[in-house]
C-alpha cells in the first residue's frame, strides 16, 4: 500500500503542500480533487519523487520511495502534459520502457495497440495533446507496475475515450489489484470511479472519505406535515441541513436510509421522499458543515 505521512513541499517560501498525510490501499482507485492551483501537481509531483520534499514520508509496502530505485519502478506516473523524448515514435517509447520496467506486458501493449488505434509508428509528439494523452496512458498500463499514479488523465480526452479510458484502469484493479492515484478538478468525472475522494484546498487535505461509505451514509429527504415540522423530529435525526420551501421541507440527514425512513414515517408525513445524494452535494454539505464557503472554492 502506498503511505503519505506528515508531507510538506515548498517552493521557495511558498508552501505548496502542508502536512498531507493520505493512505491507499492496495487495489483501490483514490482520487484526488482540488480546484486550480490546490497543489494536486506537486503533492503527485512529490509523492513520485520528481520533486523532492521538504518534510513528511511517503512509502510504498513500508519502504521509503525516494531514492529508491527498485520501490520507483512499482509506480508509474501519467503527468498532465506527458513527456516524451523528442523524433520517438509510440513503438520507441514503448521500447524505451522495456528497458526501465522488469513488467513491461508485451501482450498487453498490442491488446492495447487494437484499443487505443494509434500508430505505433507516429511520432509521438506530432501527435494532438489528446493522443498523446492515450499514448501515455497506453504506455503506462503497459509497464504494469502495482501503482498508476495520474495527473488529469481524463483532461483534454473526448467522452467515448474518457469512457474506454477508465474502463480499462478499472479491469487492471479488478483483475491484478492495481492501485491508482488519480488527480480531477471534477467530483463528477470520478464519482463513479474511486474508491476514496480527497479534497485538496490550498495544499491541505481538507476532507478524504471512503464514496461507497459516503453514499450510504447520507440522504435528502423531502418531507411535508399538515401541523408542520414536529420539533421533536428534528432532534431526532442527525440532521445537516433544513430548508423550508412552503408546506415542504428539504432535509439533508446523515445516518441510515431505513432508521431514518423509520424515524420520520412515524410522525405520519403527507409527503415524503428519500434519496441519494450525489458525490459532489455530499462534499459540498460536508464541507459547508466544516465551514468551508464551497462556492469559494468552486471545484
Ligand atoms: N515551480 C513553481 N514555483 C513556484 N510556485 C509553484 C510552482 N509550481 C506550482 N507552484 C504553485 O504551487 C501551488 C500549487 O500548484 P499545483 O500546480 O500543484 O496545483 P494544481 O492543483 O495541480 O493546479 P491545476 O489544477 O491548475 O493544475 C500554486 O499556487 C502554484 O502557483
Amino acid at each position: 500500500m502506498l503511505r503519505v505521512n506528515g508531507l510538506y513541499k515548498k517552493y521557495d517560501d511558498f508552501e505548496a503542500i502542508k502536512n498531507v498525510s493520505l493512505y491507499i490501499p492496495r487495489g483501490v482507485v483514490y482520487g484526488l480533487i482540488g480546484s486550480n492551483g490546490a497543489g494536486k501537481t506537486t503533492l503527485l509531483k512529490t509523492v513520485t519523487g520528481i520533486f523532492e520534499k521538504d518534510r513528511g514520508t511517503v512509502t510504498l509496502n513500508e519502504k521509503e520511495i525516494y531514492e529508491n530505485v527498485e520501490a520507483k519502478k512499482k509506480i508509474f506516473f501519467i503527468a498532465d502534459n506527458p513527456y516524451f523524448y523528442p523524433g520517438y515514435t509510440v513503438k520507441d517509447m514503448a521500447n524505451f520502457y522495456k528497458t526501465v520496467y522488469e513488467t513491461w506486458d508485451e501482450v498487453k501493449y498490442e491488446r492495447l495497440r487494437g484499443i487505443f488505434k494509434i500508430d505505433e509508428n507516429k511520432k509521438v509528439r506530432n501527435m494532438s495533446k489528446g493522443m498523446q494523452k492515450q499514448v501515455a496512458i497506453w504506455l503506462g498500463l503497459s509497464t504494469n507496475t502495482d501503482v498508476l499514479i495520474l495527473d488529469e488523465p481524463l483532461d483534454g480526452l473526448d467522452a467515448v475515450i474518457r469512457q474506454r479510458v477508465k474502463k480499462l484502469i478499472f479491469h487492471e484493479v479488478i483483475d491484478r489489484q492495481l492501485t491508482v492515484l488519480i488527480s480531477s478538478h471534477n467530483l463528477r468525472e470520478l464519482e463513479d470511479f474511486c474508491d476514496y475522494v480527497a479534497i485538496l484546498h490550498s495544499g491541505e487535505v481538507i476532507l478524504e472519505k471512503e464514496v461507497e461509505k459516503l453514499k450510504s451514509s447520507i440522504f435528502k429527504v423531502e418531507v411535508a406535515f399538515n401541523d408542520g415540522m414536529p420539533e421533536e423530529l428534528m432532534k431526532r435525526i442527525k440532521l445537516i441541513k433544513a430548508v423550508q420551501k412552503g408546506r415542504m421541507w428539504v432535509l439533508v440527514v446523515e445516518g441510515e436510509r431505513i432508521e431514518i425512513e423509520k424515524t420520520i414515517q412515524s410522525y405520519n408525513p403527507i409527503l415524503f421522499d428519500i434519496v441519494s445524494l450525489t458525490l459532489e452535494e455530499i462534499f459540498m454539505y460536508e464541507m459547508e458543515g466544516i465551514g468551508y464557503e464551497y462556492e469559494n472554492i468552486n471545484y
